[in-house]
């Protein structure tokens, strides 16, 4: 990667100010500054993407490695020296083709641009020190080796073991391909395939889906002419999954009651061949925009959005729905590879919250099944309060049963709970985000 000049650097700077010490989201943070500045050549728009992320997603190391080269502690460090701290020790232990000596000078000019000239001394010292100590930076213990807070990994270990824990922790720093869902209505999957390369990205098939293709080295997702003209939309294999294992049969009516971006519905729309309907809904104006661009992109009729808030009840749709998806919001930590900052947003007192919210979506939605019809849950995260916990409940307290997904998802997925109607799809194990999916039948003969 060639060097970067000041002002992209200083752009980097702020992004992650607004990120790490406003709280702001990285992913909405990092799109706008990109939006604003597709002036600039695509090599420093990957890598001011690179040093972001990469910044974000090893803080606990970076910090870590900070706090052993420094007298003060990063705690203590002024917010700007900090951040110009971390995402230089990014650039020198992950970015080998980054001299450390240009990364040093770059950082002491960034502190005299932003009127720390008297801390010049202290940047160039503790960065001399990281570039001369590098082999001491092997650290043992979990949180600081995989940057993931130790709540979350003992939490992870007493669910899932210590093996698949670490596979997942690897899983989250190991760079992924983005996966596109191919809209076959528009063109063929080789068409897709050949107006992708001939663009300069780099194709391969899904290892879990037919009609999807990871791609990576493109600058600007939006300017593909396969997605301008609606043929691909971003979707991980994982969410994907989900239309798979719903079972969605042509002529059917689908409510999603959280649908925004509309990643789902409109699989399911695509899945129907034109036929039935999909009804869309989210909280407000803007994400239910959100959806109606994706939808006139894609070209389907068979979808139409609206807002609409899930925990008030629609007498229009009781009984109403052969399908409904209930994708709802959740804790998001099986998508940390791609947000990173979600794991050092979330806390056990987030995640109740959200249970609670998801049981007050799921009370009211539930009763949009028609009897016969299904209820698909899903969330993309890994917590069992979640998800395992959730489906026990929607069991317990509902007139549901189990659909078995052995025939659904059985090829691609290992057998063990597809009987039971529910997966857990742990990253690492799968080539996937984290991802949790539960279908259900309405029993025909009760009432809710
Ligand atoms: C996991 S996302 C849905 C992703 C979507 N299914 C897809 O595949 O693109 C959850 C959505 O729920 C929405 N949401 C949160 N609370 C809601 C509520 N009370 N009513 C409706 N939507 C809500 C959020 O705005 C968010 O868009």
């Amino acid at each position: 990667m060639a060097k970067a000049p000041t002002q992209t650097r200083e752009l980097i700077l702020d992004i992650l100010l607004e990120i790490l010490e406003k709280g702001q989201h990285s992913h909405v943070v990092l799109r706008q500054a990109l939006e604003k500045y597709q002036y600039l050549p695509k090599s420093d728009r990957a890598f001011i993407t690179r040093t972001v992320e990469g910044t974000i997603e090893r803080l606990i190391t970076i910090d870590g490695v900070l706090d052993l080269c420094s007298n003060t502690k990063v705690k203590k460090m002024k917010p700007v020296i900090r951040t110009i701290l971390r995402m230089s020790v990014y650039q020198m232990l992950w970015m080998d083709r980054i001299p450390d000596r240009a990364v040093c000078s770059e950082a002491v000019n960034l502190a005299e641009k932003r009127h720390f000239a008297g801390l010049k001394g202290f940047v160039n010292g503790v960065l001399r020190s990281v570039s001369r100590r590098k082999e001491e930076f092997d650290f043992p213990d979990w949180e600081k080796k995989y940057s993931m807070p130790d709540w979350l990994i003992e939490n992870w270990k007493s669910q899932y073991g210590s093996k698949a824990t670490e596979q997942m922790l690897q899983a989250f720093l190991a760079e992924m391909p983005t996966t596109v869902r191919c809209n076959l209505d528009r063109a063929s999957l080789e068409e897709i395939r050949e107006s992708l390369e001939a663009q300069g990205v780099t194709v391969t098939e899904s290892p879990l889906l037919a009609h999807a293709l990871q791609i990576s080295g493109y600058d600007y997702l939006e300017s593909l002419d396969a997605f301008e003209n609606g043929w691909i939309q971003v979707q991980d294999a994982s969410s994907a999954l989900v239309g798979q294992a719903s079972g969605v049969r042509e002529g059917e009516l689908v409510l999603d009651v959280c649908g925004a971006p509309g990643g789902k519905s409109l699989d399911l729309a695509d899945r129907l061949k034109g036929s039935g309907q999909v009804v869309v809904r989210d909280l407000t104006e803007s994400k239910i925009t959100l959806v109606e661009d994706n939808i006139y992109r894609s070209g389907f009729t068979n979808i139409r959005a609206e807002v609409w808030d899930a925990r008030e009840f629609d007498p229009e749709w009781e009984n109403g729905a052969d399908l409904v998806l209930a994708d709802l919001p959740c804790s998001g930590l099986g998508i940390i590879g791609k947000k990173p900052d979600i794991k050092y947003q979330a806390s056990p007192e987030k995640i109740h919250d959200l249970a609670v919210l998801q049981r007050e979506i799921l009370e009211t939605v539930t009763r949009y099944v028609k009897p016969g019809g299904r209820l698909v849950y899903s969330t993309c995260t890994i917590s069992p309060e979640e998800n395992e916990k959730q489906r026990e409940w929607i069991l317990a307290n509902f007139p549901f049963e189990p659909v078995d997904l052995t025939d659904s998802l059985g090829s691609v997925l290992a057998k063990e709970s597809l009987k039971d109607g529910y997966v857990q799809l742990l990253p690492g194990k799968y080539p996937c985000d984290g991802f949790f999916i539960s279908v259900y039948r309405r029993k025909e003969d009760e009432t809710l």
